[in-house]
């Protein structure tokens, strides 16, 4: 026989019953099982408005409670991704027109060709809401358009469109390898400048040009490269109307590359952006190609018709690693079958799969707890000031989970990924002081065992000294800056990232199933452990002096019934101040 209610006997601070009349989410008090319509607001929030309470008892409501109890067949998958990588390809700016004014009596007018369009940027911008990065990785490869090429008439082209890229709160964006058109074309310049340098150099120092010998030995063949200039078909545009062999003819000016004015924006090179706070406006990642010049800006007092313009340039290649290093505020961690997707289920509108099985669950699930009345007024009072918190149903951990049994370390790293621990113990199985102190156990091997990742040894600090290395001192000798280090391991992989170590996580524990019988004194011995716990006469169950034991507590919660569920969102708002 079920337990009539969940645990009477603690103290209930009616802490919502004040705002109970306007509640949507928190309708009934602490004694009152939630029902289904008071849960959190989804996207078609409009069409679940529960009618307005009536003045009679709330006892006359009868809930339904049919989603905390379901069969196993009735769920939606959620569809989560937490890492993925992907290419994001900058518009390449449109090319220059080659035009001249044409009139009645004008039939040589001067040149008129528009410049080029830019090509469209990348932008980033982190949105509440989202939680798993799939529709980002399903893109695969991502393109923004290419800016329009210059008209006549003096016309610009049409700047391309931009992309924005839309991720969660809490993305970690890293960059693997980049390609810069402009950038190669500076180096290539900037080759050739120091091979002209050097041969100079080399003529000085080695003798006298004009003797014969030097000449036939190695000069002839030098002076020739040096003088040879290839067209660069790749740099300009010719007339439509003209012919390939006319790039011979034509004397093009020295052009050097350009980048737009905003791509002085862009974040340095590596890219390593960390964006824990929602952002109000995006950020640019990388500007599009700046668009080529029309053959007006190529006129000279010698060449007033300029029978060419410029290409518009390349946009730039980014391979970009994204990684959700929040997952969410608040983590449910605990054994198979102990309750967590029922407990999420009772929470929010999540349609997480439950059975009476272990390992019900195999990829995490998140739902959002929304905790104001969607106008703007808090349902739970906290300096925190947030409107809403979300909550993650990850997989049981298992006895070993350090070891990748069970379903491995894939979602210990979920649980790292919490900025809460709500560590889910089931009081009709054992003794949950001992099952407590064993999820601790696990975290606790798992951390050691992380910490000790082979990737992070000092190998990785010693610096590598080439008495030998020509490319150092040509770099110094023109004045460059060494490559910039880069994100990625020798091996071309990413390091992997820092996290907050776990004990000093806030947490707290939900006993579930506190609705079945002879659970009360389970209860009991783990409230009285806890407490020795915050005031130190109990080590912490992570075994760490320093770890975080401000607030321990524990909430009775029969998830099933939706009893007693209704503590967790202020205790969650009291935890995020
Ligand atoms: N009586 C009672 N049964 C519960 C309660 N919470 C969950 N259960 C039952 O416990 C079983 C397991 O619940 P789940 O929510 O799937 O457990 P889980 O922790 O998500 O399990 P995994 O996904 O396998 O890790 C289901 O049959 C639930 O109906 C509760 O508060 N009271
Ligand atoms: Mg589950």
């Amino acid at each position: 026989m079920a337990h009539p209610r969940v645990y009477f006997s603690l103290p209930v601070r009616p802490f919502l019953s004040r705002r109970a009349r306007c509640s949507r989410l928190f309708l009934q008090d602490l004694q009152r099982p939630c029902i289904a319509q008071n849960r959190f607001q989804s996207t078609n929030a409009a069409a679940e408005i529960p009618p307005p309470p009536s003045k009679s008892p709330v006892a006359e409501v009868t809930p339904d409670l049919s989603h905390l109890d379901p069969s196993p067949e009735d769920y939606s998958r959620f569809i989560f991704q937490d890492k993925c990588r992907v290419k994001v390809h900058a518009g390449s700016g449109g090319h220059g027109c080659v035009a001249y004014l044409r009139e009645k009596y004008v039939e040589e007018g001067p040149p008129n060709g528009g410049d080029g369009g830019s090509g469209g940027g990348i932008y980033i911008q982190t949105v509440e809401g989202l939680t798993s990065l799939h529709k980002l990785a399903r893109r695969g490869i991502i393109r923004a358009s290419r800016g329009r090429n210059g008209q006549g008439k003096s016309k610009g082209g049409k700047r391309g469109e931009d992309v924005l890229l839309q991720v969660p709160v809490g993305t970690v964006v890293r960059e693997v390898s980049r390609y810069d058109p402009v950038e190669e074309e500076w180096a290539r310049i900037k080759a050739a400048e120091e091979a002209s340098y050097l041969s100079k150099e080399e003529k000085e120092v080695w003798g006298n040009p004009d003797d014969p010998e030097v000449e036939r030995e190695e000069g002839f063949e030098e002076t020739e490269e040096a003088e040879f200039n290839p067209v660069r078909h790749d740099r300009w545009v010719l007339h439509p109307a003209a012919k390939p062999s006319d790039f011979l003819m034509v004397q093009f000016p020295k052009s050097y590359p350009r980048r737009q004015n905003i791509a002085a924006m862009e974040p340095k090179s590596p890219i390593w952006l960390d964006l824990s706070k929602p952002m109000d406006k995006p950020m640019l990642l990388a500007a599009g190609g700046i668009g080529g010049l029309g053959n007006p800006h190529f006129a000279t007092r010698t060449m007033g018709r300029p029978k060419f313009a410029s290409r518009g340039e390349g946009g730039m290649m980014l391979e970009l690693d994204f990684e959700l290093k929040l997952l969410a505020d608040v983590g449910l961690v605990g054994k198979p079958n102990a309750g967590k997707s029922t407990l999420l289920r009772s929470l929010t509108n999540s349609r997480t799969r439950i059975g009476n099985w272990e390992f019900t669950t195999l990829s995490p699930s998140i739902g959002t707890v929304i905790t104001d009345d969607m106008k703007g007024r808090p349902l739970v009072e906290s300096k925190a000031r947030r409107t809403h918190f979300t909550i993650a149903d990850i997989p049981g951990l298992v006895e070993g989970a350090h070891l990748d049994r069970g379903l491995g370390l894939g979602f210990l790293r979920h649980i790292d990924r919490a900025g809460i621990l709500a560590f889910v113990v089931d009081l009709s199985r054992g003794d949950p002081v001992q099952e407590l102190q064993k999820l601790w156990h696990e975290l606790g091997e798992y951390e050691r065992m992380r910490d000790a990742d082979p990737d992070s040894t000092e190998e990785d600090d010693l610096i590598e000294w080439n008495p030998f290395d020509e490319s150092a001192d040509r770099q110094q000798i023109l004045g460059r800056e060494p490559a910039p280090a880069s994100n990625t391991n020798r091996d071309g992989s990413l390091p992997p990232l820092a996290m907050t170590p776990l004990h000093l996580k806030p947490w707290f524990v939900v006993a579930t199933k506190a609705d079945l019988e002879d659970t009360q004194d389970q209860f009991r011995a783990l409230q009285k452990y806890l407490s020795g716990v915050q005031d130190g006469s109990i080590e912490h169950p992570s075994g760490h002096e320093r770890a975080w034991k401000e607030r321990v507590c524990v909430v009775p919660v029969s998830a099933k019934r939706g009893e007693g569920v209704s503590r967790i969102p202020k205790l969650v708002m009291e935890l995020l101040e």
